[in-house]
């Protein structure tokens, strides 16, 4: 388990991360989302160790990344966004360096470093050297390295950043296959990315915490007040009269429709659902309406709502 407490990291005058707190519990794939520049990288380099905080702290199986960090680090593999790969070095000549920094054991270093290099499809460019692979390959090289010693929680930094769709396709499989017996802690600006792979998203926007929770829950905590669009045949102030008549409407916006149709987008308290009263109003004063839709909030409404307009404060049920 991995606690983040009252995390702060201020470059100069200006916060980068700013009172985080969550927790990352076993056996889950989390998503740390927030647009460019809210914070997801510093977060990741405190909590793996590369980086110091101003203030708070980091808990890794109890043991604090800085004050116990050879303890920290045994629980936690790292893919920073810019892997320290070694250009002039053979592949498994560089995992079998990387396994002796995290200080594998010798007698099993070769058969652990073959066992990751088939895991993750390298094991057929073992020998070339690193600056001649693709950056796809590449990739996966630094992901062996965050596997090496087979920590419990893998940490990745934007993992697909650069890479081409079949490349990404790869590396989420790849992702999914590590999610079997590690828990996955990955960062990125793309909604669709994160809803790809991850169970659980930790949504962070200028350095602060503004949703943690799973897709589901996160669309059903946003649901409730979403707007119910209605048409009609009839004229934009008839309509108004009908609606007056319904209480818990906030706003009515007309909006132009098709010829001769008025379509009207009503907003309500919140917690109201007042689709059975409008089409009842409507009935009693023997109009018809021609449709009546209300709109979901999607995950991308929830993201650009709480990184656009500075979002509010959640402390989520990590
Ligand atoms: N070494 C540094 N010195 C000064 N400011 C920094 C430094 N590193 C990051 N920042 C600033 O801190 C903020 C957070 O940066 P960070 O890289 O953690 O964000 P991010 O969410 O990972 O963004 P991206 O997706 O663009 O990598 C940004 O405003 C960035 O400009």
């Amino acid at each position: 388990m991995i606690e983040v407490k009252g995390l702060v990291k201020k470059y100069g005058s200006h916060t980068a991360v700013d009172h985080l707190n969550f927790r990352i519990e076993k056996g889950h794939i989390y998503g740390l989302l927030g647009p460019n520049g809210a914070g997801k990288s510093t977060t990741m380099n405190i909590m793996t160790g590369y980086l110091g905080a101003t203030e708070g702290e980091v808990l890794i199986d109890g043991h604090d990344i800085l004050k116990e960090p050879e303890l920290a680090k045994k629980s936690v593999g790292y893919l920073p966004e810019m892997p320290p790969l070694y250009m002039e070095m053979k592949v498994e000549e560089y995992l079998m360096f990387a396994a002796e920094l995290k200080k594998v054991a010798r007698n099993s270093r070769k058969a652990e470093v073959k066992k990751i290099m088939k895991m993750v499809k390298i094991y057929d460019v073992r020998e070339r050297l690193i600056k001649n692979l693709s950056k796809g390959y590449r990739q996966r090289v630094g992901l062996a390295q965050a596997v090496l010693g087979f920590p419990e929680t893998i940490i990745l930094d934007e993992p697909t950043v650069g890479l081409d769709p079949k490349q990404i396709i790869e590396i989420r499989e790849l992702i999914r296959e590590l999610a079997k017996d590690h828990t996955v802690i990955l960062s990125s600006h793309i909604l669709a990315e994160i809803r790809e792979v991850c169970d659980y998203i930790i949504i962070i926007s200028q350095g602060k915490l503004v949703a943690s929770d799973t897709p589901e829950n996160l669309e059903r905590q946003f649901a409730g007040n979403e707007p119910v669009e209605i048409e009609t045949r009839l004229l934009p102030e008839r309509t108004e009269e009908i609606l007056s008549g319904i209480s818990g409407i906030q706003k009515v916006t007309y909006l132009s429709g098709d010829p001769g149709i008025t379509k009207a987008v009503i907003e309500t308290d919140e917690d109201t659902d007042i689709r059975e009263e409008v089409f009842q109003a409507f009935a009693r004063e023997d109009c018809s309406l021609i449709s009546m839709y209300k709109k979901q909030h999607t995950l991308e409404d929830i993201f650009l709502r709480l990184t656009q307009e500075g979002g509010r404060p959640h402390a989520g049920n990590l």
